[in-house]
């Protein structure tokens, strides 16, 4: 089942267009990256599945439950991390979930059950400073507790780690794995080797489209390019399987890239063996997230 849909969407500011008839599902329990450069239109999405924008067109579904803009009975559903969360500084990390719990009407009893288990889950467990003194990391992994306060379905955070140094992020990247199979997290990022250290689904957005969607195994399949890369022994060598094999790329001293479609590991090894080009290494290159993001997004 799909937790999230959003069929056609359009929205425009003024003239300008960010979301062009855009589709997208994302799973139930998924972990979802939401990939797009500054400005490509994340947040306004984000927001429109809050109902906190309109849409021109086009209908959101979140757990099967329209949309509707300025009214909230689908947010009862999510739970929100935005890209600054803000507190109230003079609070304890307790207080400040305490307060929240009351305002959404949870009882005592799950408010402090809750509050113990996400604190700790969030690492703020032993924490009795106020929250005025937290680092940007603390107050992100305070947001993801506040978020899931609720047992929301879909938990939606906003470039959860962009701002963060690299043990800050490790910190909120392992959260949001961790948190798999209790919700489906859907984030916003433009840090690709964020998305392929947690995610299982990903969407591109460039210039108002979706320019890539899907499972994260599933794309590096369907993109995979077969290519080695060979480190001769001999440069003399390099000309004459440049002459053979057109297409080849030049890497600069006694490298080259074989990146046809149609040549197998196995040609290529018995090619070499039976013209007796020596070699000190073949390796095959792995397709990561960026060689597909620069493959589907215009520069
Ligand atoms: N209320 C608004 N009125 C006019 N233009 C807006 C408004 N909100 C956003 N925009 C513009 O819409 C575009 C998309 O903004 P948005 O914040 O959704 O992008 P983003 O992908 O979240 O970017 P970033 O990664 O920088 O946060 C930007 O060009 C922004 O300036």
């Amino acid at each position: 089942m799909d937790i999230l849909e959003l069929t056609n969407i359009h929205k425009a500011f003024g003239e300008k267009i960010i979301l062009d008839d855009i589709s997208l599902s994302v799973p139930e329990n998924s972990i979802f990256g939401f990939i797009g450069k500054n400005g490509a239109g994340k947040t306004t999405t984000m927001k429109l599945i809050l109902g906190l924008l309109k849409a021109e067109r086009g209908q959101i579904k979140v757990a099967g439950e329209p949309v509707t803009y300025g009214q909230t009975a689908s947010n009862s559903f999510i739970g929100y991390l935005p890209d600054v969360p803000e507190f109230y500084g003079f609070m304890t990390a307790s207080e400040y979930l305490n307060f929240c719990g009351e305002i959404t009407g949870l009882s005592k009893y799950d408010i402090k059950q809750r509050s113990k288990y996400l604190l700790d889950l969030v690492g703020l467990g032993q924490e009795s400073h106020r929250i005025k003194g937290y680092s940007r990391g603390m107050k992100q992994r305070l947001g993801i507790a506040q978020a899931l306060l609720n047992q929301p379905k879909l938990l939606i955070c906003d470039e959860p780690s962009s701002a963060l140094d690299p043990l800050g992020r490790k910190e909120i990247l392992d959260i949001l794995k961790g948190i798999k199979g209790e919700t489906t997290v859907l984030f916003s990022t433009h840090i690709l080797s964020d998305i392929e250290r947690i995610c299982t689904d990903l969407a591109v957005l460039d210039k108002g489209k979706i320019v890539l969607k899907g499972s994260l195994a599933d794309l590096k399949i369907a993109y995979q390019h077969h290519s080695f890369q060979v480190e001769l022994i001999a440069s003399a060598d390099k000309a004459h399987l440049m002459a053979t094999f057109p297409g080849l790329k030049d890497l600069g001293g006694n490298f080259l890239e074989f990146n046809q479609q149609d040549l197998s590991e196995f040609r290529l090894l018995t090619y070499l063996a039976e013209k007796q080009i020596s070699f000190v290494k073949i390796e095959k290159q792995a397709m990561n997230l960026e060689d597909l993001f620069m493959q589907v997004v215009s520069l």
